[in-house]
């Protein structure tokens, strides 16, 4: 089966609204590549204006975190609800940013995903090992644990139209990318886990990101993994090099 390549940008907590709008007119004529699909992923604030500012074009908007919950007494969330009305279309679970500092169990990601499913957005759920879980040559175990934990009770039909991105966490903002071997064992693996868990349809139709200091250097040899259908970028989206990314096939 051939999946179609997604490329997402992961701004973090960078760009404030007037930056982000400026950084989508500079992006404009880089990202244009339909062999792709391009999503920014951008902080709550910057929602807004970014669908606005990207109307038009190939680019898709994502958010970076949401609730479960659809309303009421949750100082400083924001709803699934709230974000399709806004006109985002993916989010971002489970960011180990997210589990780590947030303390984000596995528990609470899977009715995070549950509940974008419900709500119509396309879950980017995110997972990684750490250096030390690395070392202990416990990887594939780990994420096969985390998957297995944060699609609970997930259907085959939802999982065939969710984004998987794999992400070690030694590789984040670090400037060490896995090697593109490396990438392609726990991506593969991941799908493994996929076609054990539902079937291999499912696991054939599932996309799976690489994420960890992809940039325009080594993009196109992670994209040519045949398990690493895209790349969820994090520093690198901030920029110019964002484009050549996208275009890593040109
Ligand atoms: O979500 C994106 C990842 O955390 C990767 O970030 P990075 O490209 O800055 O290493």
């Amino acid at each position: 089966m051939s999946r179609k390549k997604i490329i997402a940008g992961n701004w973090k907590m960078n760009m404030t609204p007037s930056q982000a709008v400026k950084l989508c007119e500079e992006l404009k004529p880089l990202v244009a590549n339909d062999d792709v699909d391009v999503v920014y992923c951008v902080p709550a604030i910057d929602i807004v204006p970014v669908v606005e500012a990207v109307k038009g074009t190939n680019v898709e908007v994502g958010a970076e975190n949401m609730y479960f919950e659809e309303k009421g007494a949750y100082t400083g969330e924001i709803s699934a609800e709230m974000l399709v009305d806004a006109g985002v279309k993916y989010v971002i679970i489970g960011h180990s940013e997210r589990r780590d500092y947030f303390k984000e169990c596995d528990c609470l990601l899977n009715k995070k995903v549950k509940k974008a499913f419900e709500a119509g957005l396309t879950p980017i759920l995110c997972c990684g090992e750490s250096l030390e879980q690395r070392e202990m040559g416990i990887t594939l175990d780990f994420i096969r644990l985390q998957i297995k934990s944060d699609l609970k009770d997930i259907t085959a039909d939802q999982v065939k139209n969710m984004v998987i991105a794999y992400e070690p966490i030694w590789a984040i903002g670090t400037g060490k990318t896995a090697t593109s071997d490396q990438a392609q064992e726990v991506c593969k693996a991941i799908r493994d886990c996929i076609a054990e868990v539902y079937d291999t349809d499912t696991a054939e139709a599932v996309r799976i990101q690489y994420g960890g200091s992809m940039n325009a250097g080594n993009a196109a040899e992670l994209l040519a993994k045949p398990d690493i259908d895209g790349g969820l970028v994090g520093g690198a989206s901030l920029k110019a090099d964002f484009g050549k990314i996208v275009n890593y096939n040109k």
